[in-house]
């Protein structure tokens, strides 16, 4: 499937009257003339066509690449979309920047806070983070509070929910960067899923309704497919703290778009990118690696393989690749659902709206407080909301806010692409103490980065940074041993 046959899903049929000017054409195109510009530069590796050919222009691609070519090393990028950003994805609703993929990061997520610096980028803000009203569904009821009192309730409940060992379950990751640190604690939560854990508390009925929603939206789908394992993660990612948490996660995003970001790393990278040239193989043979389009053949002395997980097995790897990276692009990785962005005539304020399995939408909040209504962005619970359907979406939506008045619904298919298939790693139960590790392993002169094997915000544009800085440092290494 070509990137023109994905084209952002909207209703047209509601702008009529809105005057709409989003259109699948308005999407950022992100490849400046410099990318096709060749930079012949020294090559390392004499016999070869590059030192380093990458696979993959999201976050851990680029950042890859630019870290290679900064080290002198002759680098190339294969991307086979017809755009650099992978799991990010900027367009325009009317006057209003959206991101229709990865979006919001923070200072506390290191890798991508350097990025930000280094580029003099700066931040916007996404308002229904902090809402002021807050609403959540609970079987065919919906209930509504103040932001302050739901928040006080679900900071009850997350600290009970999470308090494995009287510390809130810092024990468990007591070093959140080193995931494995304490690998008997993971292992026993990685064997259980979000919903027996619920099973092991006894939570007060009204703090269990407010609770079964988020830990829902970790997979927006079944949490019973979810590792326990990966939520206390999360949960030190916050600081143990669930404003905090929701602060990191939904709050801060980069005024200049993810697509400046991105943009900003690829011209300060010197290297060769190809879009358009999804590689079909990787085959090793001694020290040589030849990765192959259907147009072309490269040879390198090593290759970054950044591509996600769930989209490993679409690559033909001779020799084969290890076990844990098979079974788990086979099984794919739990975390799905989609991101969709709601235009509604009524003005809600600033506010935010959660439901439990199985409701449409598990999570929506206010994205833009306009004159002609409420721009709220919204996920959606794997293959449940169909956002083709007005009427569908405007009932889901009704479940949260009664009145409500759909005029239009903006979407990207990230689990029909192939190129994703899927959004955010989060692991079904036995994947973190068990193919983790896997998924980083070097293979003869194979590296992998992706964000969805990263150690610290695995999941998020920052771990996909990680993983490009961690895998071009051991390419080099790696390198310079050989020279
Ligand atoms: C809807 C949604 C919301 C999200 N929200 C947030 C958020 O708010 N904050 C946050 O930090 N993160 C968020 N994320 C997660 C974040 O966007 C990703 O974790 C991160 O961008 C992944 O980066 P990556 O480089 O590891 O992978 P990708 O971005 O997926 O990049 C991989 C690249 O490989 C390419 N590729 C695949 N197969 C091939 C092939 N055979 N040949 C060549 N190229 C190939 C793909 O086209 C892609 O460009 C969200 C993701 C989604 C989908």
């Amino acid at each position: 499937m070509k990137d023109d046959d994905l084209k952002i899903q909207h209703r047209r049929r509601f702008l009529a009257n809105a005057g709409a000017t989003i259109a699948a054409g308005a999407v950022v195109p992100l490849v400046s003339k410099a990318a096709e510009v060749k930079a012949p530069r020294l090559a390392r590796s004499k016999n070869t066509d590059f030192d380093v050919v990458v696979i993959g222009g999201g976050f851990a691609g680029l950042t890859s690449a630019r870290d290679c070519a900064k080290r002198g090393l002759k680098t190339l990028l294969l991307e086979a979309r017809t755009r650099i950003g992978g799991r990010t994805f900027v367009t325009h609703y009317q006057d209003h920047q959206v991101e229709l993929g990865g979006t919001w990061i923070h200072w506390a997520q290191p890798y991508v806070w350097t990025e930000i610096n280094r580029y003099g980028l700066t931040l916007a803000e996404t308002p229904g983070a902090s809402p002021n009203s807050f609403s959540w569904r609970t079987g065919n009821q919906t209930k509504n509070a103040d932001g302050e009192k739901a928040f006080a309730m679900l900071t009850e409940a997350m600290n009970k929910y999470c308090d494995v060992d009287g510390q809130l379950g810092r024990t468990v990751y007591p070093r959140a960067p080193e995931p494995l640190f304490n690998i008997d604690g993971v292992r026993k939560y990685d064997a259980m899923t979000l919903t027996d854990r619920l099973k092991q508390i006894n939570l007060r009925q009204d703090l269990s309704d407010l609770l079964a929603p988020q830990y829902t939206i970790n997979v927006h789908r079944d949490p019973s497919t979810g590792s326990f394992a990966e939520q206390l993660h999360w949960w030190a990612r916050g600081d143990f703290d669930i404003s905090l948490l929701f602060d990191r996660c939904g709050h801060y995003k980069i005024a200049q778009g993810t697509s400046g970001l991105a943009q900003a790393i690829r011209n300060d990278g010197d290297f060769e990118l190809k879009t358009g040239s999804p590689v079909k193989a990787v085959t090793q043979k001694g020290d040589l690696v030849t990765v192959s389009t259907d147009q072309a053949s490269y040879t390198a002395a090593a290759v970054i393989c950044a591509v996600p997980v769930n989209t490993l097995k679409n690559i033909r790897f001779e020799p084969g690749l290890n076990a844990a990276k098979q079974t788990a692009s086979k099984v794919g990785v739990a975390g799905t659902g989609n991101k969709c962005y709601i235009h509604i005539k009524q003005k809600i304020g600033v506010w935010m709206g959660t439901a439990p399995h199985p409701y449409p939408i598990t999570l929506a909040f206010t994205e833009q407080e306009r004159d002609d209504g409420t721009l709220i962005v919204c996920f959606d619970a794997a293959g449940k909301l169909d956002v083709n359907d007005q009427a569908g979406v405007q009932a889901a939506l009704r479940g949260l806010i009664p009145d409500a008045e759909v005029v239009s619904v903006i979407s990207y298919p990230w689990t029909a692409d192939p190129y994703s298939q899927g959004t955010w790693a989060f692991y079904h139960p036995g994947q973190l103490s068990g193919s983790w590790m896997g998924l980083r392993q070097q293979e003869g002169n194979i590296f992998f980065a992706s964000s969805d094997s990263a150690e610290l915000w695995r999941g998020f544009i920052d771990g996909a940074i990680e993983s490009g800085v961690r895998t071009a440092t051991e390419v080099f290494n790696s390198l310079s041993k050989k020279a």
